[in-house]
């Protein structure tokens, strides 16, 4: 992509509708003014951009266009009955019949004649193709002759749109028997457009046996203010061609004819016009110019066969209303407001205070049709997710939907200045997680607006009642499960009974890598804003490690994550949030689930001061050492019993940083480590220098002279043969020890060593527990040797020990599993092969 194209790209994405300066230009894309303007003059002759005005000039995004560009209204008040048009336009097979039902002179030929244009130009047809119109009213009393045309039109190898007018004037039988002849549009290459003034009799097509799209238009009267204010501008400007002379009018006048309220018909505001100019121009026929209001310095001038721009009009709109100066001030005194830190409701009163200026100019169908939209939208897309409710008050609704209005009202025919953007910056700085849901809001009914700073006004309406307990929320909380809707159903259940926002979720895809899970992640905090108490994610399973290590890239805020996230645990999390607890409360409280779950809050092993118990004769030995530390040390140091296979994998795949509590690491065997923690095996505290060393780091940690000798003095008796008897819960401890020597003197006399006291201890003790676990062991392990990979060393060991075990075996009726032999090799390998 070249810079030009870039610069494309940038103004595509982030303003695709509106019009911009050259300098809100190059600040998106971080270029000069003087190179950018060259720049957009280029894309403007590669006919990519639209240019308007002068000092400043305006840039906009050329759309293609489509036929209904051409109607008044088709942004605003006809955008949903052109959309079920071009639903039938391109209906697969032929399409499919059209009705268009509205009061004379509301614009159904217009329409009709936009469906025909917009066939051709999607290529339904060619150019060739015809519009033919029927005006049932000409056939009163003939309709076998009105059959026959409508047949013969059929029949022949034409192909366009039949235009039906005034259907209302036929018999019911007769509609019926005409929309019955509709369905030869699926066989000939001719469409049906009906038309009619007043609402037909249903049952007409009720049976119809062919899907009749309806469309309803408005009374004049009935379309906003926008609109109309356009209609008297086209119509003098047609005049204008007309007679071949400016036509000079008053702002005021110009309102005046557009707010005609007991105008319905477009062709009767037509007339009127119409007639006021003729009367101008009997007054005066041989001036220059139709003066048809008296001299105002701010008169409007409609010059003749100068195609009326949409720009023109919009520039009639905005000073008609005053759009422009009501708008700037709203957003200033709203920025102010918000900069003073004033509440909510201040804010409101601004922007309501707006609103009754501007209540007038909107008909009242259309905003009661809006506010139910709105309603809806809001129940959809917050109250159902995220449990904020909204006020059951319609005159509530009709604000909210006239603050949209007005929002899109200024949108069409504000262009966006500087000032405009900072209001969303202000209101997310303000109201973050308030701001949140409304985007959700505009995602749903105006995604195309979501960067137009105008539709943020209607935030301070909606949410005057609701930011307050929204934002007395303080931590950003997560759920992230697969499935496609595991975490919004938990999401929704738990905030609706909170009745808050506590919880965002996502739904993701069985396969999702962790950068994925993480971009969710850091584009959600990204948009919340940074949350002073910290962050809390609930997830379904995977690494809680890698969990938290790559969610603390995102973000430095306090994390809690927690696996195996259940609807109940969330909702204790959630009350918890509601209550305002401090994190390490509601951290701690998560540790007690279920035995399933995990749950970490802070980077490495523990965030305490910690000593580390690891032995190879089981977990159980090692809780059971905790416990007597536990019993004999202060409360301060924490005692963490680990899996003597797992404590290997931590030393192996973790740096320093995560053992930067650990003062000390307690095994049963010598265990290598480079990373500057003190290891020490209990069995080498019988070694006069090792007590003294463990006294010393003991008193570092601030353990005093009393407890450390105490803690000696138990694990020495803890570690001797009285120590192992107690230890033994089902095998009478004398025969169990005894086959524990016999098993060490064989392993002695077979690789001729002499093994110290304190590694016997430690085999009797190890081999006496290993006899009572796998007498109690259920399960038994498949897991055999990969022979390949054995030294000879080792298999030699294997065997032997095999041999070995045989007696015990037989007695207890055991099977020695092969990972026990494993941790025996791992045990025995640096004392038996000493000549080596
Ligand atoms: N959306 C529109 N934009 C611009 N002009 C329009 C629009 N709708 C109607 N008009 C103009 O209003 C006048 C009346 O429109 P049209 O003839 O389409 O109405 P109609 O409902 O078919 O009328 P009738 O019921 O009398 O047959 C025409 O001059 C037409 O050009």
């Amino acid at each position: 992509m070249n810079a030009i194209e870039k610069l494309y790209a940038a103004i595509a994405q982030q303003f695709p509708d509106e019009r911009i300066t050259t300098k809100q230009a190059a600040d998106t894309v971080g270029l000069t003014r003087g190179v950018t303007s060259s720049y957009l003059s280029k894309l403007e002759k590669q006919g990519k951009l639209l240019k308007t005005g002068s000092r400043p000039v305006y840039w906009q995004i050329k759309r293609d266009e489509s036929a209904f560009d051409e109607l008044i209204g088709f942004r605003g008040s006809l955008r949903e009955d052109i959309n079920h048009a071009i639903e039938a336009i391109v209906y697969p097979g032929h399409g499919l019949p059209i009705l268009i039902i509205g009061a004379h002179g509301t614009g159904k030929l217009s329409l009709a004649q936009g469906i025909f244009k917009e066939a051709i130009q999607r290529g339904i047809f060619t150019q060739e193709a015809v519009f033919k119109i029927i005006d049932c009213g000409k056939y009163k009393n003939k309709f076998n002759l009105l059959q026959r045309e409508v047949q013969s039109i059929g029949k022949k190898e034409q192909a366009g749109f039949l235009y039906i007018k005034n259907l209302q004037v036929l018999h019911s039988e007769k509609q019926h028997e005409l929309f019955m002849l509709a369905n030869q549009q699926e066989k000939t290459n001719i469409r049906f457009i009906f038309s009619a003034i007043t609402d037909l009799n249903n049952t007409n097509y009720i049976d119809f046996n062919c899907a009749l799209v309806q469309i309803r238009l408005s009374l004049l009267n009935e379309r906003p203010l926008d609109e109309r204010i356009t209609f008297v501008g086209l119509f003098l400007q047609r005049q204008a061609n007309k007679i071949g002379k400016d036509i000079v009018i008053s702002p005021r006048l110009l309102i005046k004819l557009a707010k005609f309220t007991n105008v319905g018909s477009i062709s009767e505001l037509n007339n009127r016009i119409q007639l006021l100019c003729a009367e101008a121009y009997a007054k005066a026929p041989n001036i220059k110019q139709l003066v048809i209001s008296k001299a105002d310095e701010n008169a409007i001038c409609i010059t003749p066969n100068r195609e009326l721009l949409e720009t023109r009009i919009t520039s009639l709109v905005t000073s008609a209303l005053q759009l422009g100066p009501t708008a700037t001030n709203l957003l200033k005194e709203l920025s102010e407001s918000l900069l003073a830190g004033e509440t909510i409701t201040e804010q409101n009163f601004l922007v309501l205070k707006v609103l009754n200026q501007v209540d007038t100019t909107v008909s009242e169908s259309l905003l009661t049709a809006l506010s139910q939209t709105i309603r809806q939208s809001s129940q959809e897309a917050i109250t159902h997710q995220y449990g904020v409710t909204f006020q059951d008050d319609d005159n509530f609704w009709r604000y909210v939907a006239l603050a949209f209005v007005f929002a899109s009202l200024c949108g069409d025919n504000l262009p966006i200045t500087e000032s405009v953007p900072k209001l969303q910056v202000e209101i997310k700085k303000r109201y973050p997680r308030s701001h949140y849901l409304f985007k959700q809001l505009l995602n749903k009914i105006a995604p195309q607006n979501i960067k137009s700073a105008y539709y943020y006004l209607p935030f301070f309406v909606l949410m005057v009642q609701c930011s307050e307990k929204i934002e007395s929320v303080h931590y950003n909380a997560i759920l992230l499960t697969h499935g496609e809707h595991t975490a919004s159903s938990i999401q929704q259940v738990v905030n609706t009974l909170c009745g808050n926002y506590f919880f965002e979720a996502f739904d993701m895809p069985i396969d999702v890598s962790i950068n994925r899970i993480n971009a969710y992640v850091r584009d959600y905090l990204v948009d919340q804003g940074s949350s002073p108490k910290g962050n809390i994610i609930l997830f379904d399973m995977g690494s809680l490690r890698e969990m938290f290590r790559e969610i603390k890239k995102v973000s430095d805020q306090e994390l809690l994550v927690v696996n195996n996230v259940t609807t109940s645990m969330a909702l204790d999390i959630g009350l918890r949030i509601q209550r305002n607890e401090l994190f390490q409360s509601i951290a701690d409280a998560s540790q007690k689930y279920s035995s399933t779950t995990d749950t970490q809050y802070y980077e490495g092993l523990s965030n305490r001061k910690n000593i580390i118990v690891s032995c190879m004769s089981g977990v159980g030995l090692s809780e059971e050492l905790k416990k007597l530390i536990e019993e004999t040390l202060s409360l301060s140091l924490e005692v963490i019993a680990i899996d003597y296979k797992h404590l290997h994998a931590l030393l192996k795949n973790n740096d320093r940083q995560f053992f930067s509590n650990t003062q000390l690491i307690l095994t049963t065997t010598d265990v290598s480590g480079d990373m500057g923690i003190d290891i020490i095996n209990i069995y080498n505290i019988f070694d006069k220098s090792v007590s003294l060393k463990l006294e010393t780091i003991l008193l570092q940690t601030g353990e005093t002279q009393k407890s450390s000798n105490l803690l000696i003095e138990r694990l020495l008796r803890f570690l001797s043969i009285e120590g192992i008897r107690g230890r033994l819960q089902i095998l009478n401890p004398d025969v169990v020890i005894q086959e524990s020597q016999d098993i060490v003197s064989h392993y002695e006399n077979f690789y001729n060593v002499k093994f110290e006291p304190r590694l016997k201890l430690n085999l009797y003790m190890h081999l006496s527990l290993m006899i009572e676990r796998m007498l109690v062991s259920t399960t038994v392990s498949e897991n055999s040797f990969q022979e390949a990979s054995l030294t000879p060393r080792k298999k030699d060991f294997i065997s032997l020990s095999k041999g070995i075990f045989q007696p015990v075996e037989q007695k207890f009726n055991i099977k020695v599993q092969n990972y026990e032999i494993e941790l025996l090799y791992q045990l025995l390998k640096d004392f038996i092969f000493i000549d080596k």
